[in-house]
């Protein structure tokens, strides 16, 4: 049975909400749903006990190895009320914090505007990472209240005793921050809400602020990385994605890997952590299930951590890079064709680009061959599209799909945004080990942009005669010379004979001439953030965000779509 009381609760990984704003902390219980007898291990060892006053009242603390526990102290009354009354019971109830949401804890001072040190101690703070609703997590204070210098010191080397034996939690970051992302305000969201709670928690940091794209990449393959327990980019997709991209190519150069050729790439050892500050935000999103700086930031300090699978791109045998998910066809020439107009603000780019693909819809003739995934999985439920892949279907053989394909979508990992609430790949996983693959084969311009239609909506997104989905392991595409799609808008560089294909990769723009050959890679890195198995209404927010068909994009198709 559930009861309402004043307690704590354990903080958990995190869930969808766009707020960027990090709320002060505010001292006081909040009030959640808790099992009505808090847990009290057989194991616990008891570490101090005392008596502190908590919100106006004394209380006897104890602290154990794994938490912290306080009730008010019953005055003995003659005329106290029996034992059931309802009112009593609840001013008496014990209350606590499980030590494993602690993060930091200080000594409280009373002092002059102007006095730096000393002044009298009134207590001990203590900080805690809380769980809130929609996947969020809060930090609030806990004031322990006690005059006794002596008393609150032992308390204080205790609890930090037990903080410094968190393995997890980083004691020392690399962050990079990216001054162009979206508004070119990620200076100032980490300057404002992340790095307090980072100083809060001690945490020490080395901060380099980007100068060019690319900077954060050659830094992390030649920079000292042995002092710092993780890499923090406070960015957009893009800045995330390159970070990664460095993060991995480190750990190969490394291992001693030839970075031309990286066939089974090693793990990186240091985790990623992504403080959401541009325009698309959809790795954060899929890692915190919400895009919020302070959630994020508190993942971070907890050491909350998932592994990620990541793909390899290469082509005729040549590493290209990793990546998370590509587009290839309409994603690709939409980007293309965006970057083209670089001068443009972003946001008018990316729906200039979108339209203008629109308006000249052509389809790429190619084959794709896939290795179907191991674990079977249908990402298209409630669909009544016929192209399901199983296990059994296909005996772990490479298929092949011949054709004219408008688009061909590949994603390793969900892709999180708030305007699509929920996926087109329902099922799809941050580390499962496969991709989905999604194609739409030629159609008329209408029905494609339906299509694109339904990535905003909630359902049957595939469930049109020219969509396809396969939940594969590998994935091989071959465009084949095709003079239909060489004019118009379009340009592809180099000869005819020689020409390169653009691809979206992560929302980066990458020409290839011939296959590219995508293997996805399990769990190849760390991030920081929540186990999706433990969010909130996870399912409900994951879905798959083309990077590039981003909402400004799907806001404009659906003004749009009526004029074709
Ligand atoms: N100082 C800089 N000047 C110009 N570009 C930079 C700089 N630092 C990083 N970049 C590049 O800016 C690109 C885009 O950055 P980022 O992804 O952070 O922002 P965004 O474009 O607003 O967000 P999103 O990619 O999510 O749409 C990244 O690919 C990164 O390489």
């Amino acid at each position: 049975m559930l009861r309402l009381v004043r307690a704590r609760v354990s903080a958990l990984p995190g869930g969808p909400e766009a707020g960027k704003q990090t709320e002060r902390p505010k001292s006081g219980p909040p009030l959640v749903l808790l099992p009505s007898t808090p847990p009290v291990p057989t194991t616990e060892r008891i570490l101090q006990r005392g008596i502190f006053e908590i919100n106006g009242r004394s209380c006897d603390v104890v602290l154990s190895d794994s938490a912290l526990r306080w009730k008010p102290i019953q005055p003995e009354h003659p005329a106290a009320p029996a034992v059931g009354n309802s009112k009593c019971d609840f001013l008496s109830k014990e209350e606590f914090i499980e030590l494993k949401d602690l993060f930091s804890v200080k000594l409280k001072w009373r002092r002059s505007a102007k006095q730096q040190k000393g002044g009298t101690l009134l207590g001990i703070t203590l900080f805690v990472c809380m769980k809130k609703e929609q996947n969020k997590l809060k930090d609030y204070i806990l004031n322990l209240n006690n005059l006794s210098e002596d008393h609150c010191a032992l308390w204080v080397k205790d609890l930090k005793k037990i903080l410094t034996e968190f393995s997890n939690r980083p004691k020392s970051l690399k962050v990079l921050i990216n001054p162009q992302s979206h508004k070119k305000e990620a200076a100032h969201i980490y300057y404002e809400h992340v790095e307090p709670l980072l100083k809060l928690a001690e945490i020490k940091t080395d901060v380099t602020i980007t100068e060019y794209e690319g900077h954060a990449l050659s830094l992390l393959k030649e920079c000292e990385l042995q002092e710092f327990d993780g890499i923090i980019c406070v960015g957009g997709d893009g800045s995330a994605s390159e970070v990664a991209q460095g993060l991995l190519l480190r750990a190969q150069m490394d291992a001693g890997i030839d970075t031309n050729y990286i066939l089974t790439p090693v793990r990186t050892s240091l985790p990623l952590g992504i403080i959401p500050a541009g325009s698309t935000n959809a790795l954060a999103h899929s890692i915190y299930g919400v895009t919020h700086i302070e959630t994020a930031t508190l993942h971070i300090i907890m050491g909350h951590m998932q592994t990620v699978d990541v793909c390899t791109f290469s082509s005729t045998g040549k590493f290209l890079r990793f990546g998370f998910s590509a587009m290839f066809g309409f994603g690709g020439r939409t980007l293309a064709l965006a970057e083209k107009h670089r001068w443009m603000p972003p946001n008018q780019r990316k729906d200039f680009a979108t339209i203008k693909t629109l308006a000249s819809l052509k389809p790429e003739n190619c084959e794709i061959l896939f290795l179907p995934a191991k674990t079977s999985q249908n990402f298209q439920e409630g669909s009544r599209n016929e192209h399901k892949t199983t296990e059994s279907d296909y005996n772990n053989q490479w298929q092949k799909i011949q054709g004219h394909f408008l688009n061909i979508n590949i994603m390793a990992i969900p892709c999180c945004c708030s305007m699509i609430s929920e996926g087109l790949v329902p099922n799809t996983r941050l580390n499962n080990g496969s991709m989905a693959l999604i194609i739409a084969r030629n159609t008329s311009r209408p029905e494609f942009v339906k299509h694109l239609k339904r990535y905003a909506s909630l359902k049957n997104q595939f469930n049109f005669p020219f969509v396809e989905t396969y939940n594969v392991a590998e994935v091989k595409i071959q465009p084949r010379n095709n003079c239909e799609c060489d004019t118009g808008e379009f340009e592809f560089h180099g000869t005819s004979s020689k020409k390169n294909y653009p691809w979206n990769v992560d929302g980066d723009l990458m020409e290839v001439v011939s296959e590219v050959h995508i293997k996805v890679h399990p769990q190849l890195m760390k991030l920081y953030g929540g186990h999706l198995e433990e969010m909130n209404d996870y399912k409900k927010v994951i879905g798959f965000v083309t990077i590039l068909l981003q909402e400004a994009a799907i806001k404009c198709i659906t003004i749009q779509v009526q004029q074709f």
